[in-house]
């Protein structure tokens, strides 16, 4: 679920590039990348780490240019090895290019066997190198054509970033699967100082005004010399007739935005504040305090107290030298990371009856682990309540569940994993109940055509209702596995 960043017409642009990175890092830890442009060079640093890591001073004067994009990885496709490290730099055309990618081609098996039984010399194993190579054998005269047209051939979830010495482009697939915004900064030369960004967190640390999202389909194209915007469609007839619908991941406003994010214009501390609202409503317990796990369960546990009369109480306190767990690439590097992270309040919760509230439970890792520890510190009786449904299928849109049967909803009902879990009770919030908190923040009145299932949410992790069939097909794969 990385995270992009790009600016133009402003000095300094790779250091306002660092700080959006930098207000983006929960989203990716795994590497950093920044390309500056100016006039007809681009010049690019990065490298495996955290964004503080990757760039010092020094790095960043070398970054010459008023105009920038960034990224911040976290793989979903060909590991974490230094060819996949991000932006990606190649000419096409003979015009030098930088790419920034946030979401996972699905098709891209069967396109890298396609490029390569044709020629094509790939340095990568990731997914976003395959943009570039199709871009690179369109037929089409102009950039923009072929940007456009290399739509055609991808399948699944990509919000782009693209720098050349001309122009920056701001790319949504069709679904719309990943956030991506666009908001203007102050400039001193009379022109306007654009910013993109997957989360408008970013926008708030550069100093910069949130102006809109980025359509389903759209590509939005910059021209860095004059600041002007303009807004290119993908053909949507050749979209409808695929019987696709708009899918914004709601595993954003559940897990992966930050709480100070806008993301679709909902922010994202409300949605969850919202989510935990209904938690209570719907499942309900008797217990002396409501406790989250941070980081993110902590608005829902407070809607959850909020709308159950249940005092709010800290009770696990978190370590902020530890990155977030979930994201990590190893089960090793998970387990212990949660002991690290996560630590109990004793004095608060011995002897008390604690409902504990949670975002999710993907392999269950975080879960298990912090009623062991509330248990060993006293807890009289320890209730999980999660904020989402059961996970309980991959994700093949840009977040790393991989297989099927790794996922604890998978291999045991609620009540094995209540047991497996050793929690007192355990309940989720259902599909249904999720979807209708947040049709709550939806702002139209009437959803278009494109968002009448589910108002225009992904929600197949839960459902196992993909959009496409390519990952239909490898759901199918996997369920062979568990089975
Ligand atoms: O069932 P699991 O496989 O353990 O995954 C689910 C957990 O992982 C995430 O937290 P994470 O520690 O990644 O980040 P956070 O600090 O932002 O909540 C999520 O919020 C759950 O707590
Ligand atoms: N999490 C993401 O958005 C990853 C982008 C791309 N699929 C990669 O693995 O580099
Ligand atoms: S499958 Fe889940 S995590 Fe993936 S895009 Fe859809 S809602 Fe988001
Ligand atoms: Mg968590």
């Amino acid at each position: 679920m990385c995270g992009v960043f790009g600016v133009t017409n402003t000095e300094n642009a790779s250091k306002i590039a660092y700080l959006g990175l930098f207000a983006l890092q929960h989203r990716g830890q795994e590497s950093a990348g920044i390309s500056c442009t100016d006039e007809n060079v681009i010049h690019t640093h990065r490298n495996a780490g955290l964004v503080s890591d990757v760039f010092k001073e020094e790095q960043l004067v070398k970054l010459e240019g008023n105009h920038a994009l960034g990224h911040v990885r976290y793989s979903t496709a060909g590991g974490n090895i230094g060819a996949n490290i991000q932006p990606l730099t190649a000419r096409i055309g003979g015009i030098p290019v930088s790419l920034s990618h946030n979401g996972n081609i699905v098709n891209s098996d069967e396109l890298r066997t396609h490029l390569e039984n044709s020629g094509a010399i790939l340095q990568a194993t990731a997914d976003t190198e395959l943009i570039l190579h199709i871009m690179a054998r369109s037929n089409k005269a102009t950039f923009l054509e072929k940007l456009m047209h290399s739509f055609e051939e991808l399948c699944g979830a990509f919000s782009l970033l693209i720098l050349t010495p001309t122009h920056l482009y701001a790319v949504v697939d069709a679904c719309g699967y990943r956030p991506l915004s666009l908001g203007k900064l102050k400039s001193s030369n009379g022109l306007p100082s654009w910013v993109l960004s997957s989360e408008t967190c970013a926008m708030d640390l550069v100093g910069a005004t949130f102006i809109r999202d980025i359509a389903p389909g759209e590509i939005l194209s910059i021209e860095l010399a004059t600041g002007e915007r303009k807004s290119h469609y993908f053909n949507l007839t050749a979209f409808q007739s695929l019987k696709r619908q708009h899918a914004k991941c709601i595993f954003e406003h559940v897990y992966f935005a930050r709480p100070d994010s806008l993301v679709w214009n909902i922010l994202a501390n409300d949605a969850r504040f919202a989510m935990g609202e209904a938690l209570a409503k719907n499942n309900p317990v008797d217990a002396d305090m409501v406790i989250a796990v941070p980081d993110s369960g902590v608005p829902m546990a407070m809607g959850y107290a909020h709308a159950s009369g249940i005092p709010y109480k800290i009770g696990l306190i978190r370590n902020h030298y530890v990155g977030r767990t979930f994201i990590e690439p190893t089960q090793n590097v998970r387990n212990f990371k949660v002991r690290l992270k996560l630590n109990p309040v004793r004095e608060t919760v011995r002897g008390k009856k604690v409902v504990v509230i949670d975002d999710s439970i993907v392999r269950g890792t975080t879960s298990r682990k912090i009623i062991e520890l509330l248990y060993e510190a006293g807890a009289k009786e320890v209730h999980m309540r999660i904020a989402s449904p059961p996970v309980k299928y991959p994700c093949y849109y840009g977040i790393d569940t991989p297989k099927r049967k790794e996922l604890l909803a998978q291999i045991m009902t609620p009540l094995e994993m209540n047991d497996h879990l050793k929690s007192e009770t355990l309940a989720f919030l259902s599909e249904e109940q999720l979807i209708a908190v947040m049709q709550k923040f939806q702002q139209k009145p009437t959803l278009q055509k494109e968002e009448k299932e589910n108002g225009g949410w992904c929600t197949a992790c839960f459902t196992g209702n993909y959009q496409d069939e390519i990952a239909q097909t490898k759901g199918y794969a996997e369920k062979r596995e568990v089975l």
